[in-house]
Order: structure tokens, then sequence, then C-alpha cells
């Protein structure tokens, strides 16, 4: 049976004999390796790890079931967070799942349906703002020096020690660190958590080497390629729509001590990265396409890779923006109820 995070990494977690062992059966999950785009890529060896496989379909439950234990173990009966709403998804089914009240600020009118729905569902206290994310992320920090209640946003360390454990699965699943890992970068907790798991690894002797980390901003949505904040961030992968990273020099010193890059990729060459994903059976929310998105930027650019390990983070799952997939196909035709009248269509 699944551990989950706390259990199975308990002894690189800051965790102790009163913090609930809580979990929804988060972490473990697939790293799939893709022949078909190894091929058609030039690649050595394409790993995408499947995070949308975690319990509310995304890599925040990693961390999140870290930040709400530790919020029980601190006495807190709330918690609260900003969110894009894959970050509200997880705080609020991890508060459900403890009996904690949870409270989301979210930007008004971008956010996935996929994801309101499962705040609603679990229960969470829903304030949507007339504004973007940035500001709903200064409201809480505001919010919790105000009131005893739990911020769970990835400026929370506990998020970040969560979350490096998808670091450590894949040593574990390899054997060893992959020559590069390639991940969007939003608020850039993720970049952030997964290079510290590496180091940590690496330092403990259970990695020989350590892979250059390769983040991807939407083109709309680059602050810190771009080396500014970004007022009105705007890209079609509303999860990494964010103009102000909380760990923006997390995510710097990650790129720069793996001698790696944060680069920045169009919505397009992210939309054809997501249906290049689905060719391939690996159905990622857009934002989840911007690795890919940046690996085929990078072949393009002359680099080669057909002697690397790379791992792609599929961070979240399609079927959280399912309406995107849906318009993308222009509809369908529908036939009258017979044999005949469906052979036709399939011109047999
Ligand atoms: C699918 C998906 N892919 C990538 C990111 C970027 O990770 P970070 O760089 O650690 O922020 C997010 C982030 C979402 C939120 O920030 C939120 O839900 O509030 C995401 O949901």
């Amino acid at each position: 049976m699944k551990q989950g995070v706390i259990e199975h990494y308990r002894k690189y977690l800051p965790v102790t004999d009163k913090t609930p062992s809580l979990t929804l059966g988060e972490g473990d999950t697939p790293l799939v390796r893709c022949p078909k785009l190894e091929k058609e890529l030039g690649v050595g060896e394409l790993y995408f790890k499947l995070e949308g496989c975690n319990p509310t379909g995304s890599f925040k439950d990693r961390g999140m079931v870290m930040a709400v234990a530790k919020a029980i173990e601190d006495g807190f009966k709330a918690v609260v967070c900003a969110s894009t709403g894959n970050t509200s998804a997880s705080a609020t089914a991890y508060a459900a799942a403890s009996g904690l009240e949870s409270i989301i600020i979210i930007p008004s009118g971008k956010i996935a349906l996929g994801k309101l729905a499962q705040a609603i569902v679990y229960g969470a206290k829903i304030i949507q703002i007339k504004g973007n994310f940035d500001q709903a992320l200064q409201i809480v920090f505001k919010l919790t020096e105000k009131h005893k209640v739990a911020l769970v946003n990835s400026v929370n360390p506990y998020r970040i020690e969560g979350q490096k454990t998808a670091a450590f699965e894949i040593v574990d699943a390899l054997g060893k660190a992959p020559d590069y890992l390639f991940i969007p970068v939003g608020n850039a907790g993720n970049i952030t958590a997964y290079w510290k798991g590496f180091k940590e690894y690496h330092q403990l002797g259970k990695a020989a080497s350590l892979p250059k980390m390769m983040g991807f901003q939407a083109e709309g949505a680059a602050p810190i390629v771009r080396g500014h904040a970004i007022a009105e961030p705007e890209t079609l992968a509303t999860a990494i729509r964010i103009g102000n990273p909380a760990s923006w020099k997390k995510a710097e010193e990650a790129r720069d001590e793996s001698v790696g890059l944060i680069d920045m990729v169009s919505d397009a060459e992210i939309m054809a990265a997501y249906h290049k994903m689905a060719s391939a059976g690996i159905f990622g929310e857009p934002a989840s396409a911007a690795p890919l998105a940046g690996l085929i930027k990078r072949i393009k650019g002359g680099q080669d890779f057909s002697a690397s390990q790379i791992v792609c983070v599929v961070t979240g799952n399609g079927l959280k923006d399912s309406d995107i997939a849906i318009k993308g196909a222009g509809g369908f035709s529908e036939t009258e109820a017979s044999l005949g009248a469906v052979e036709k269509v399939l011109g047999w």
C-alpha cells in the first residue's frame, strides 16, 4: 500500500513524533520513458514524471501534505493560500482530510474550471479578487500576519520540503540524477524544491552527479527571464500566469548552481508541445507542456541531447483544463445510432 510522502521519506523531512502522518496517497508517481519522442526529437533517454497522478492531480500534494500536517502540529485550525488553481485544490483537499478550514484567494476569471470544481467540492471558502495571483498573494501575506491562519503557499518552507521528494523519487527510480531536469516556472517553488532534493541526495552519496535545471516560463509571464516583475502577466497556461515569483532568488540559485537555465516559451510553443505530449499518450495541462516546449526550443537552437538523459516534469493533469483540449478539437460529427452510419464515417 502507498505510504505517502511523510512516511516514505520521513528521515529526510522536518517531522517529529507529533507530526500527524497525514496522507491522501500523494507521491510515488510514474516516471515513464517515451521512446516515441526520443526518436522524433533525437534525445538519448526521455522520461516524463507524471505528477498529475497525485491525489488532486498536481505536484502540489507533495508540499501540501507537509504544510498541512505541520499546521496541525503547530495548532492552526485553518489554512489560507493564493492560487492559480492547483495550490487551492490541494490545500482544500488536505484541509478537508484533516478537519481544518481552508480559505483560498484566487484571481477572478483566470482559473481552470477543473481546479475551481475541486476547491468547491472539498469545501473551501473561496474569495475571487478583481486582480491577479500576485495581488492575491500580497493579501494572503497580510492576512496571515493579522490572523492565526496557516499560510500554505510555497513560501512556506514545509511546502518545499514535501516537494523535494519528487527529486528523491527520480534518483531512486533511475539509480542516478538525470543530466537535465526540465520544469515549468511560475511562483518558482517547484524548481527550488527539486534542486534542494537533488543536492541533498548528492550530499548523502545517493546520487553521484547533479542535473542541469532547465526552467521555462511563458513568454507573457516571464519575470525571471526578462529581469523584472510583470505587472499584467498573460498566458493561456494559467497555472504559471505569475508576474512576481515568491521564490525568484531561489530559482536563480538553482539555475546558476546547476549551470542550467531559465528561458521562456510562447503560448504557441506550449500548445504544440501539449499536443506532442498527447500524441505520445501523455496528457498534461498547458503549463505542464512548457518543459517539452523548452526542450524542443533548445533542440531547434542546435543543442544536441542525443547522448543525454532528460526528465520533463508533467506538473498537472490535463483534465484540469479539459475545455482547452475540447475547444482545440473543433467539434466532432454525430451519426445515426447504426452500424452502417458508423462504418460510413470510418469509410469502411
Ligand atoms: C500545473 C502547474 N505547473 C507549474 C506550476 C508552477 O510551479 P511553481 O513554479 O512552483 O509555482 C504550477 C503552479 C501553480 C500555482 O502556483 C498555484 O496553483 O497557485 C502549476 O499548478
